[in-house]
């Protein structure tokens, strides 16, 4: 179980997120919404430890993520869909891949230096490489320079990564943003396919009314830094609060 409690930053004299207390379970999809602004982006930097919290604390299955750096908070077993500024533009697709699972398996596989278990190591790691780009239809690029990638490819390769990762917490922050049609059906079949795992809890940031509401368990709303609605998607959208303060702004979007 993921929990912030009365998790709070302020900027100078502005409150981006104020007191927000949320519990967010394995085999739950929330999709955290609200209008422009309203401190979606600044809750998931505070969880993932980006941003520094003024108040408040952030807990994974019992144990205080509070104050760690993010790189400690991911080793805990939080995952964050990031822009790939963190890979290694020059390396392959396959080779990106190839790193991250080992450095999720490093220090559990570690086995001393025998040339066959380096070797047969290698082919593992190499092996779940290949299942993961299968996963996300990225096979056909594996021998490309990330750099060479388009978009669409980038941002399947950031969802490779985070699965590599397997982490127990996903954060998604509008994933298909900047994506075309054709693109973004691909992230959200992977999503779907996330939720199939009941040990995982998935968070997403999202705009886009009509995959909320298909992917989504759960919505919780965000308005001027504070938490005004959480429940079942179709109570929440309907309610007068979440009516006002997000549809109201963005009805094209949620038509
Ligand atoms: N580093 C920062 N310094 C100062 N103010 C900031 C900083 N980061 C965010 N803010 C402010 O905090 C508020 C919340 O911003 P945030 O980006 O979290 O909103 P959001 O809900 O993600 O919006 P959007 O839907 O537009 O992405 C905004 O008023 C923003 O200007």
């Amino acid at each position: 179980m993921l929990e912030t409690r009365d998790l709070t930053i302020r900027f100078g004299g502005h409150v981006a997120v104020n007191a927000v207390s949320c519990s967010f379970a394995p085999g739950t999809l929330t999709a955290i919404v609200g209008p422009n602004g309203a401190g979606k982006t600044t809750y998931f930097n505070l969880i993932s430890g980006q941003l520094k919290a003024s108040a408040g604390t952030v807990s994974l299955d019992g144990r205080s993520l509070t104050g760690m750096a993010p790189s400690a908070r991911t080793r805990a077993g939080l995952g964050r869909a990031f822009q790939l500024t963190n890979l290694f533009p020059h390396l392959t697709v396959l080779e990106n891949v190839r790193l991250a699972v080992q450095a999720t398996r490093d220090g559990t596989h570690r086995r001393g230096l025998k040339l066959w278990s380096i070797w047969s190591d290698h082919r593992d790691l190499v092996a779940r490489a290949d299942e993961i780009l299968t996963q996300v239809a990225l096979k056909a690029r594996e021998h490309d320079a990330v750099a060479s990638l388009p978009h669409g490819d980038q941002r399947k390769l950031e969802v490779a990564l985070l699965i590599a990762l397997e982490p127990k917490v996903f954060m998604f922050d509008e994933p298909t943003a900047g994506m075309n049609a054709a693109e973004a059906p691909v992230i959200l079949d992977l999503i779907r396919q996330l939720k199939q795992d009941r040990s995982k809890t998935i968070l997403l940031v999202e705009h886009k009314m009509d995959v909320v509401r298909e992917l989504a368990d759960r919505i919780i709303v965000l308005h001027n830094g504070t938490l005004v609605a959480d429940g079942e998607p179709a109570e929440v959208i309907a309610s007068p609060v979440v009516q006002e303060a997000y549809l109201g702004v963005s009805t094209k979007e949620a038509a």
